[in-house]
């Protein structure tokens, strides 16, 4: 999720000499520096030397990080964290007081300049600090402000979701070669009937409901689909499933 985020900044036209990476493992450091011209440079130095501090590390290692970092720190500074879980509250306990910090929650489509950010404000932030996250995080997509209650939400529905999408494109895909088309045939039929699919739902703003309602011929294909969609509980499954992935992003902030 950090390369996405450097990337998109490189493409928005961020100047390379204005950014500055920290990355512990020093083979992935040395692809980053060579494939964006980046300075890699220690946690400290970057923490030290940045105005906004991007922190993109697993949530189990946000602790850590913070440890090391915090004495760069100082009031008035942004740090913007990318990680699930993880509280606004929880990296202001363990920085000094009066740094601004903002948490996001991206998603990977920001590789390809469509991702979906939501941005909450943690208990020391102004506008501008909540402007400068958002302009960092709307250089790779769509950004919206939520209350930081809903970010667990948020995290299962779009931060998690591409995996989601992914999952009924390729169980769509196994489907139409069990149905007896040719893999390359039924990838792309899956591909660009989610792609259009998704273009309709952005461009006309309707309902999913009428959407596919259009599409449902009564007595047809559709309708019969739908039946053994509805028989299988997948409306229940997805519930389910995404109430899982809201629990896990609340657990993630008591460290398990
Ligand atoms: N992958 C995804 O779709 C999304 C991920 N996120 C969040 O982004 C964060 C990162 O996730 P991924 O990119 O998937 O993980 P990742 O493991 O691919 O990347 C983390 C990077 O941080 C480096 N790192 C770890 N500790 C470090 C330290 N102390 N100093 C410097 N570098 C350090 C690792 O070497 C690695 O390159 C997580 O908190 C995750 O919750 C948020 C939304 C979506
Ligand atoms: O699976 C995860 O924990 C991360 C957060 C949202 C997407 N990936």
């Amino acid at each position: 999720m950090g390369e996405t985020l450097l990337s998109g900044l490189v493409r928005a036209g961020r100047r390379v000499d204005h950014l500055l990476v920290g990355e512990k493992r020093p083979e992935r450091a040395r692809e980053l520096e060579e494939r964006y011209g980046v300075a890699v440079v220690s946690n400290a130095e970057a923490s030290r030397r940045a105005d906004t501090v991007a922190i993109v590390v697993k949530p189990q290692d946000m602790g850590d990080l913070l440890d090391e970092i915090a004495g760069e720190l100082r009031p008035g500074q942004l740090v913007v964290s990318l990680a699930a879980g993880i509280t606004t509250a929880f990296i202001e306990s363990r920085v000094p007081d009066g740094v601004a910090v903002v948490r996001v929650m991206p998603n990977t489509p920001a590789l390809v300049d469509e991702g979906m950010a939501a941005i909450s404000p943690g208990s020391h932030c102004d506008e501008q600090h909540l402007a400068e996250a958002e302009a960092l995080m709307s250089s790779v997509g769509k950004v919206v402000r939520v209350p930081e209650r809903q970010q667990d939400a948020v995290t299962a529905i779009s931060g998690s979701g591409p995996a989601y999408i992914y999952f009924v494109v390729e169980s769509m895909i196994e489907a139409g070669v069990h149905l007896g088309l040719p893999r390359a045939t039924a990838t792309d039929l899956v591909v660009q009937t989610v792609f259009g699919s998704a273009t309709m739902l952005r461009e006309t703003g309707s309902h999913p409901v009428v959407l596919r309602e259009q599409v449902t011929s009564p007595g047809g294909t559709t309708a019969a689909a739908l039946r053994e969609l509805e028989t299988h509980k997948v409306r229940a499954a997805f519930l389910a499933a995404m109430e899982a992935a809201r629990d896990r992003s609340r657990a993630l902030a008591e460290g398990s």
